[in-house]
């Protein structure tokens, strides 16, 4: 697993492109290598800021868009459609203005869809997809994505892998369901570490003072059982994209 690494911008509005242009580069990289790109979207504020500051960027075309597969790091277990739904984000601030290959986009379950209202099957049937996926690796039952991008809560979760929760504990399913959950809504579909620790690279992105302490705890290698996102680590790079706010502890001083 790669050694976490601290880009900070000044801005959350910066962040948001840069991020974007960033995502681009290695989108059309993976591209010219093999024809394909994989990426994993995440909920929350700043996520939603990167797909918008995607959608506008000036390269964005630069990406076969038809050529790369969307996966979810986690999803809110709610009827299709549901505002609070990260798809519905994510479709809403970036894939239906993209010529996409529906069938290249992989959404978590509905709690309204054939699955019923089962979170636990919505996780087996995810993990299903993950096997069956195209860039998976001999042996291995999640693809290697290209990106993974997630965010981070004030405690230390991403995605929906809270502190000292069975999410964090599970070393063998590469999704699970997750009940009770700190964050509101409380049923939730979501990627275990193991699972995000498959990528090549993972991109945990954050803004706000309020996340300072779960940054500098994680970039000081905290415990993933309590700073679940310390344990979010890529294969080839793991990469802090944060605003000056959030890489500030309080005493003024860098997280590490
Ligand atoms: O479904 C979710 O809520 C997200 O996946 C969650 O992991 C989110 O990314 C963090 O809580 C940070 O959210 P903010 O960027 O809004 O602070």
């Amino acid at each position: 697993m790669s050694r976490a690494e601290l880009v900070v911008h000044q801005t959350g509005e910066l962040l948001a492109d840069a991020v974007a242009a960033r995502l681009l580069t290695v989108l059309v990289d993976a591209q010219a290598e093999r024809g394909r790109a994989s990426l994993v979207l995440t909920g929350g504020r700043t996520g939603g800021a990167v797909l918008a500051a995607l959608r506008t960027s000036l390269a964005r075309d630069a990406v076969d868009w038809s050529a790369v597969d969307f996966y979810w790091g986690d999803e809110r277990f709610l009827p299709a459609g549901d505002p609070e739904r990260n798809e519905t984000l994510a479709r809403e601030a970036l894939l239906d203005h993209l010529p996409i290959d529906p069938a290249r986009v992989h959404p978590m379950a509905a709690s309204d869809g054939p699955l019923g209202d089962d979170p636990d099957a919505a996780a087996a049937a995810y993990a299903e997809v993950l096997a069956g996926a195209v860039g998976r690796r001999e042996g291995e039952s999640v693809p290697a994505f290209d990106v993974c991008l997630l965010g981070v809560g004030e405690e230390g979760h991403t995605a929906s892998i809270f502190p000292d929760s069975p999410a964090v504990h599970e070393r063998r399913l590469g999704v699970v369901a997750v009940r009770d959950c700190p964050k509101p809504p409380p049923t939730r579909i979501s990627l275990t570490l193991p699972a995000i620790r498959a990528s090549a690279q993972v991109w945990l992105i954050t803004t706000g003072a309020g996340k300072a302490e779960a940054v500098s705890a994680a970039l000081r290698d905290a415990d993933e059982v309590a700073v679940p996102a310390a344990g979010a680590r890529g294969r080839q790079r793991t990469l802090w994209i944060v605003d000056s706010a959030a890489a500030a502890l309080p005493d003024g001083g860098p997280p590490r």
